[in-house]
Parts: structure tokens; sequence; C-alpha cells
């Protein structure tokens, strides 16, 4: 077992001078045009300075042991800009090899056809290593600085999962799924006692490896309670009551499919909200997948009780049914609220992907719901980022650049030779021009660098 490496920090400081973009609320971004941030070597950002003028960056880089010519100082260029790194509220890991198939069934169809043969092959360790690099570095070449992964159900690949996660330096939820019925005989949980326990050592294991949670967390992963008998709910419940830092993630009135199923095993309850709740699973912090069909009780339950939304849009819109979620709903309800890929029920693993399709989904939300305004493109940053931050129960450390935070961020590249398709910059574009054009048509080639907690974790282009 590997504990955290490099727990002294950075070598040295970092520095950045020129354009920093981030949200200090959902409707409130800011843009520093000439903006001076620094992080120290514990990661954490120590000073960020707008409108610096040049005396004063030489005076603050000093104070931080820096000059302009070290090899930590960076100038942005103009069309380069830093944001907050992307937040992943919501991806199965053991489907990185399987995503974009089988779309187009419904749910169970998918899970039995598709994807439980997929997650199977997990119970080889070996396999789970090789798969699981693939996935942690894809998803930090795409900018994912922290992700809340649902392991399989094996609790060897999700301890391989965490150890990845750890070594390659991505921030991450990890959880063992819990599933021990309506699943084939290869792939379940052999009883609930099993199903617990699996999961207590798990939790036990990633504490040893990472025991202040610097990087990764344990999460409690029922599936849904399609695939969770009673005796599991309660002894997760349990598990979540004795430890009251984990996080809890699991699929919430995500088909109409799912919710018939799930009335039919649970006919004691009315609403997922109050199922889950019963069981102890729903507080400040769950992260509830989907949560596309949302009447007026549950959607006041999950205000009350400050739980998380994972909007995942991608997979909503490509499944059999086309979901719409009500995400402007969300928002003006002040319900935490952000991005997930679902990879690999989404066909693709990129947040810059699943901005463009909560923005398309908020225009189809909008043609019943004349008085849902679409998403803007800054609300979409801010989902992707800050709003996710508050989904995991991580905006004290991350989400903006506010000084204390932890520094994980990209630098954004939009013109060179290395920028790819985006849509191309020219001479009148504003920063607010350029910022959108790399939503809407920007990829990984633009992502240039990435961090965590001031660690650059980007293996390659
Ligand atoms: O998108 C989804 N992916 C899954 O793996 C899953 N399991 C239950 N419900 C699910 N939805």
């Amino acid at each position: 077992m590997s504990v955290v490496q490099n727990k002294q920090g950075l070598d040295a400081p970092l520095a950045f001078l020129g354009t920093i973009i981030h949200h200090l609320s959902p409707k409130q971004i800011e843009i520093i045009p000439k903006g001076l941030l620094i992080v120290g070597v514990n990661g954490k950002i120590a000073v960020v300075e707008k409108d610096v003028a040049d005396d004063k960056v030489d005076s603050l880089l000093s104070q931080h042991g820096l000059s302009r010519h070290s090899p930590t100082f960076t100038v942005l260029e103009r069309g380069e800009f830093l944001i907050p790194g992307f937040i992943d509220t919501h991806n199965h890991a053991p489907q990185w090899t399987q995503r974009g198939l089988g779309r187009g069934k419904l749910i169970m169809e998918w899970l039995n056809k598709t994807t439980f043969p997929h997650e199977a092959k997990f119970q080889d360790p070996a396999y789970a290593r090789k798969t699981y690099a693939s996935c942690v570095d894809g998803f930090l070449k795409q900018g994912v600085t922290t992700a809340a992964y649902y392991g399989s159900l094996h609790g060897e690949a999700t301890k391989i999962l965490a150890e990845i996660c750890v070594q390659k330096g991505q921030r991450a939820l990890v959880g063992k799924c819990n599933m021990n019925r309506e699943a084939p005989d290869y792939y379940v949980d052999k009883s609930a006692a099993e199903s617990i326990a699996v999961t207590e050592d798990f939790i036990a294991y990633t504490r040893q490896l990472d025991p202040t949670q610097e990087l990764v967390t344990p999460i409690l992963t029922p599936r849904f309670a399609v695939a969770c008998d009673h005796d599991v709910l309660t002894g997760l419940g349990k598990l979540a009551e004795k430890n009251p830092d984990l996080p809890i993630q699991t699929h919430f009135n995500e088909t109409l499919q799912e919710m018939e199923i799930t009335k039919k095993l649970y006919p004691e309850f009315d609403s997922e909200a109050d199922l889950y709740e019963h069981f102890g699973l729903l507080n400040d912090r769950s992260i509830l997948a989907h949560c596309i069909y949302m009447d007026d009780y549950d959607m006041r339950r999950l205000k009350e009780l400050d739980c998380g939304v994972a909007h995942c849009p991608i997979s909503n819109t490509t499944s059999g049914v086309f979901g719409v979620a009500p995400v402007r709903e969300y928002l003006n309800q002040d319900i935490k609220v952000g991005l997930g890929t679902d990879s690999g029920g989404g066909f693709s693993s990129s947040i810059i992907d699943c901005m463009r399709q909560a923005f398309a989904v908020s225009k189809a939300r909008q043609l019943d719901h004349l008085q849902d305004k679409p998403l803007h493109f800054t609300e979409m940053l801010y989902l992707a980022t800050l709003g996710g931050a508050r989904v995991c129960s991580l905006d004290h450390k991350i989400g903006n650049f506010l000084v204390g935070k932890e520094f994980d961020a990209l630098e954004i590249h939009t013109v060179g030779d290395d920028a790819g398709i985006i849509t191309l910059v020219e001479d009148e574009d504003t920063t607010e021009d350029i910022l959108e054009k790399f939503v809407m048509s920007g990829d990984d080639r633009n992502v240039a660098k990435v961090f965590v907690k001031g660690r650059s974790v980007k293996k390659s282009k």
C-alpha cells in the first residue's frame, strides 16, 4: 500500500500573471484581467491580487522567494487563462471501456446487457490496475481534477482505483458499489452481510492510504434501491451514522422504469426521497445522480436536507428516454447542483462536452417551462467548478481561487499551434468572448496544464 506521496508539498511556490476566471457564487463570475496568483509550497493559494501594478508584481514575487525569472513563474498571454479544475460529480470508473456502447436502451436492459458484463471484468486485479490507470489519466488529461467515482462491486479493484488516484494525484471520492440483487449471478454481492463487510474493509483501507483525505475520500455507494435490499440500505445507513465524514452517492429519480421497479420493491415509500431518508442516506453529504423526474415534494426534501444533485445531461438524453432535468429550478432554489459525465452511461468523459449538453437540456426544458431561462455559458462553468465542489462537500477546499483554498486549476490555451479546432480567437474578442469560445467549442487540447493542490498532473497532450 502506498501512502500519499510528496507529503512535504511543492518544491517551489508557483505564480501566474494574467487572466484569472472563477466564480464567487452561482451568479457571480469574477474575471480578473491582470491578476497575480501565487501558490505556496503547501499547494494552497497564498495571493490573489487584482489589476496588479508591475512593481507590486516584483515585490509580491520576492516576498514568496520568486522572481520573473523563476521557472515556476508563468505569464499568461492573450488567449490564455486560469480556471478552477473541473469537478465530475458522477462517474463510473469501471465503465471506462464501454463509453458510448448500448445507448438508446432502457436502463435495466442497458445494465444487464452492456454494463454488468463490463464491470464484472474488475474481478481481475491486473485488469483493474491497467484500466483504472488509463481512466484516471484520461480524466486528468481533460481537466477533471476531482471525480466522484463509483467502483465495481469488488473490494480489491476499488482499492486499486483509490491507490491509482493517489499515485496520479487526482482528488477523488471513491466507492465500492453495493448491489446484492436484480443483477446476474456472475455480478452481484453474495449477501447483504458481505456487501457491508467489503465496504467497511474498503473504508478502512482508504483511510490508511490517505489518512488526512488529502486526495481520496471513501464514499458510500448504494448503486440504487433497485439493486440494494433492505439489509444493505440499513447497513449503509448505520455506516453513514457512524462515519459522519463519509459522503454518500446513489442514483435518484433517474428513469420511469427505475422508479416503477423501486416502487414495487419498496411499496412502503411514496417517494425516493422518503426511501433514502428512512435509511439515513439522505443528508448534506448525499450526491444524487440524475434527479430528472422531480415533483414539488422531492424538490422540497432535497432542499431541506441540503442534498447535492449530479446533473448528467449526456447520459440523461441518450438512454432509452430523453430525460430533461430541471436544472434552472435547482439553481433558482439554490439546491446544490454540479455536472456529472456519468462516464460510460455518458458517451463522453469530457466535462466540456457536459457543459454544452447542459445548455441543450436547459433549452429543451424551456419548451415546456417557458419561465425556465436556458443556462448562460458562465452558469455552465459554475456547474463544472464551484457548483461541483459544493455537491461534493469540498467547497471549503476547492472550486474557486479564494486565498487559503487548494490550487486545483486548469491553464487554458485557446491560441497557438496546439489549440486544436477551437473557434478561432480574433483581435476584437473580449475575454468573455474567448471564454465562451472555449466552453462552446474547446476540448482537451485547450487544457494545457492541470494542477491538483499545486501539483502538475496532466501526463501529456
Ligand atoms: O447511468 C447509470 N449508470 C449506472 O451504472 C447505473 N446503475 C443504476 N442506475 C444507473 N444509471
